[in-house]
């Protein structure tokens, strides 16, 4: 993926890299898409994602090389080399990404996976049209309207109000743990995902639910993650994992959840070959979640 500013004028170009954007203007994307045998009118592609503080607008542009060049390694490596850059799989750039391009970048991943996935209409099967910004893309056929899709997702830390029920996926890399998370079903709010959420996963039944905050995210494809902290009542707590959502779940107390929360990333393995519990990085909501309630479970156990 490679990123533009586009200013009144002059247009400059942001690129992956490992540890931060770079940027171009315009005339020198224009020159590199040429080098790489792609037609300039790619730039047409691109989505506006952000602005910054100098009021210029910032655009996102699809690099991939799936969606740019031939899958061989020699064009990457030549890519890599005039962008003085490296690709790198987003999820793990978001351990290295600061909280600002954190959010350009999501929003890039979502609108341009968006629109790479709506490119016909429903209703008369014909191509459907990117205005410039890329909010939407409308049917010059039925006149129909489409507007980039969010879905409601709510993600939980349970507590039992000593200890912290964090679960994993088979899908997750090793050793990592997070709170539950699931998609809300259609006619249902927030309280209620989260009530049936905490149920279906990890049959427990929750007794108050308090909201935390919200956030954009991504993969796999464009959601809003609701967070709330809950709790269960005393002598509630055994779980009973859905194996077919997660492959396990289980209590820590403050002291695990505030040793794995100071681990940056995969921990090395320990010396019998285990890998020592973390948890997902500061860009996920999941993580703040953690946080805050390490925080909150710190201040009580001071002032006991
Ligand atoms: N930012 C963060 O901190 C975190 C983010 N997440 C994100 O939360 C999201 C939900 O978590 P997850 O546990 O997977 O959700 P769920 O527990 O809801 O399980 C996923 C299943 O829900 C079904 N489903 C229902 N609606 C949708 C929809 N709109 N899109 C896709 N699947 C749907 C699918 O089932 P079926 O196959 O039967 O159709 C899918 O396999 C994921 O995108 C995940 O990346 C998760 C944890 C942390
Ligand atoms: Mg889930």
């Amino acid at each position: 993926m490679m990123m533009y500013v586009e200013k009144p004028r002059v247009q400059e170009y942001f690129t992956f890299s490992i540890a931060w954007l770079l940027s171009f203007r315009a005339s020198e994307l224009e020159r590199i898409l040429s080098k790489f045998g792609q037609d300039t009118r790619k730039i047409e592609r691109s989505v506006l994602i952000g602005c910054s503080d100098r009021r210029e607008a910032w655009f996102a542009l699809d690099l991939s090389l799936g969606s740019l060049c031939s899958s061989d390694s020699l064009q990457k490596s030549e890519m890599e080399t005039e962008l003085q850059g490296s690709f790198i799989q987003l999820r793990k750039a978001l351990f290295q990404l600061n909280e600002k391009d954190t959010s350009l970048i999501f929003t890039a991943q979502a609108l341009l996976r968006w629109h790479e996935c709506h490119q016909f209409c429903g209703k008369s099967g014909q191509p459907t049209q990117k205005n410039v910004a890329g909010s939407k893309r409308i049917c010059p056929s039925s006149n129909m309207i489409y507007y980039p899709q969010m879905s409601p997702v709510v993600i939980t830390l349970v507590s039992d109000r000593t200890r912290c029920l964090l679960a994993r996926q088979s899908s997750f890399p090793k050793g990592m743990y997070s709170a539950l998370a699931g998609f809300c079903d259609v006619g249902e709010t927030l309280e209620e995902a989260v009530r049936r959420e905490v149920a279906e996963e990890v049959g427990l039944e929750v007794d108050s639910l308090q909201y935390s905050a919200s956030q954009h995210w991504p993969f796999p494809n464009s959601s809003l993650m609701m967070a709330c902290h809950a709790t269960v009542g005393p002598g509630q707590t055994e779980i009973h994992v859905n194996s077919q959502e997660l492959e396990t779940a289980g209590w820590f107390s403050l002291e695990e959840v505030a040793t794995a929360l100071k681990r940056k990333g995969p921990p090395s393995n320990e010396q019998d070959g285990t890998i020592p519990f973390w948890l997902p990085p500061k860009a996920a909501i999941a993580h703040r979640l953690i946080w805050e309630w390490v925080q909150k479970q710190s201040s009580s156990s001071n002032l006991a």
